[in-house]
């Protein structure tokens, strides 16, 4: 692979005699990777990432039952180490500030499971859009995408989060051999460009994170301003941040792409503002209330633990505990349930992937093929003799969706936007 030279000159310096090393491996095949859902546990051949609670070596295709149902997610085994350090505690309030596609947030919603809140967040509206599409298959309840710039969330989040993790946008060197293309964009002065924009982010992030709150800065690419030379830049603007751990990822040492990442804490018990926040509430009238109540005693035996939300005719469940987000960019408040129509509740697709085998009343099993052809659009045709109505449809006992029973056809209720060709 043809690097750029100043890319070269600059690493021959700074790596002396394992340059020949670092150069050889960007002929060498990007390793890929993925990892496990813990809320739809599945059995795995394949080879456990060493250090890792989830991840596994191997390529796992996006039209494959797997990835449809939200089992796994792709994602290099460097990467992976950034959920794995940051390792989130049940019951914590997690942000996760540059959020898209997603890869970190599903793995920190991994350890909070159901607990807890994880507010996911991407300046960018067509990548938070696919956020939303990769967090809602992986099924948590306990998670909300904001589409926002992160001083307008520093408004509204005054240190309140007790984890911040910032996946930086940045150089992107350790994707170089994954994505040649982002080479076409690389140059020094590309580098002092990601370095203050980093540091804007930390900047609001800072505000943002409890007295005691864990901040995770993690980057892809290997250019010491980004990556260490942050790491002093933020120690120095904030002495009450405590390093606690630092690695850099070189692919001629760990089987993997380009890392790099640092977690620190906050030791500032001065730094508590006491904030006071406005928080969420329910708005549904009463003739939703009913309408939801009817859908939920006949066909759920799962109670919402949560905010009731209506967003015109949609309705959402949000956790507890949050600010009011009025003034926020949302792409996703919390769950989306379904949607009232005149004089009944449908259900959604993203509440039959987070529900499981025994949360419905009328639930049905799919063969691998039906899973693949439903999400190509197909109903499916199942002669059971089950009563018409909704029907929550299972992939080996985990959510795939909700679709109605008539006649002894399962109507194609697949988001058309989600569809797999070919
Ligand atoms: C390295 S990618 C994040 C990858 C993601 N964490 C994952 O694991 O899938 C960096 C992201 O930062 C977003 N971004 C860029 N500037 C930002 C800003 N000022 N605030 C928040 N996000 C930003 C980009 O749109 C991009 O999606």
């Amino acid at each position: 692979m043809k690097l750029p030279i100043e890319f070269s000159k600059k690493y021959e310096k700074i790596l002396k005699s394992d340059f020949q090393r670092f150069v050889e491996t960007f002929d060498e095949i990007p390793i890929s990777a993925f990892r496990v859902n813990p809320l739809k546990k599945i059995e795995v051949e394949a080879e456990k990432i060493e250090d890792s609670d989830f991840g596994y070596y191997g390529k796992i295709s996006g039209k494959s039952k797997e990835f449809l149902v939200g089992e796994i997610y792709s994602q290099e085994p460097a990467a992976q180490m950034v959920g794995q350090i940051a390792r989130p505690e049940q019951d914590m309030r997690v942000l996760d500030l540059c959020a898209a596609p997603g890869g970190k947030s599903s793995h920190l919603l991994s350890y909070l499971g159901n607990t807890g809140l994880l507010v996911s967040n991407d300046i960018s509206t067509k990548r938070s859009k696919i956020l939303v599409e990769n967090l809602e298959r992986w099924g948590n309840r306990n998670n909300i995408i904001l589409n926002e710039s992160p001083d307008k969330l520093a408004d509204v989040f005054s240190a309140f989060f007790d984890m911040i993790v910032i996946d930086a946008p940045c150089s992107g060197e350790g994707m170089f051999r994954k994505d040649p293309d982002a080479m076409s964009y690389w140059s020094p002065k590309y580098v002092e460009e990601c370095v203050s924009r980093q540091k804007k982010i930390l900047s609001e992030a800072m505000k943002m994170l409890a007295p005691t709150g864990v901040i995770v800065y993690s980057t892809c690419t290997w250019s010491p301003e980004e990556d260490e030379e942050m790491v002093a830049w933020l120690l120095n603007e904030y002495p009450n941040l405590a390093l606690e751990f630092e690695k850099k990822y070189w692919p001629f040492e760990f089987k993997g792409e380009g890392q790099f990442l640092a977690r620190f804490r906050n030791n500032d018990d001065s730094l508590v503002k006491k904030s006071k926040f406005r928080m969420v509430k329910s708005n549904l009238n009463s003739e939703q209330l009913k309408l939801w109540k009817v859908f939920r005693t006949r066909s759920l035996n799962f109670e919402p633990k949560g905010i009731l939300q209506a967003f015109g005719d949609n309705l959402f469940l949000l956790p507890e505990s949050l600010p009011d987000l009025s003034k926020l960019r949302i792409a996703r408040n919390g769950l989306h349930i379904g949607v009232f129509k005149k004089n009944r509740f449908e259900p959604s697709y993203a509440l039959g992937i987070a529900l499981n085998k025994n949360d419905s009343k009328q639930e049905i099993e799919l063969t691998d093929e039906e899973v693949i052809g439903y999400a190509k659009g197909n109903p499916i045709i199942k002669d059971k003799n089950l009563p018409n109505g909704w029907t929550h449809l299972l992939s080996d006992g985990h959510g795939f969706g909700f679709s109605k029973y008539v006649d002894g056809m399962l109507k194609n209720n697949y988001p058309k936007g989600l569809r797999i060709h070919g």
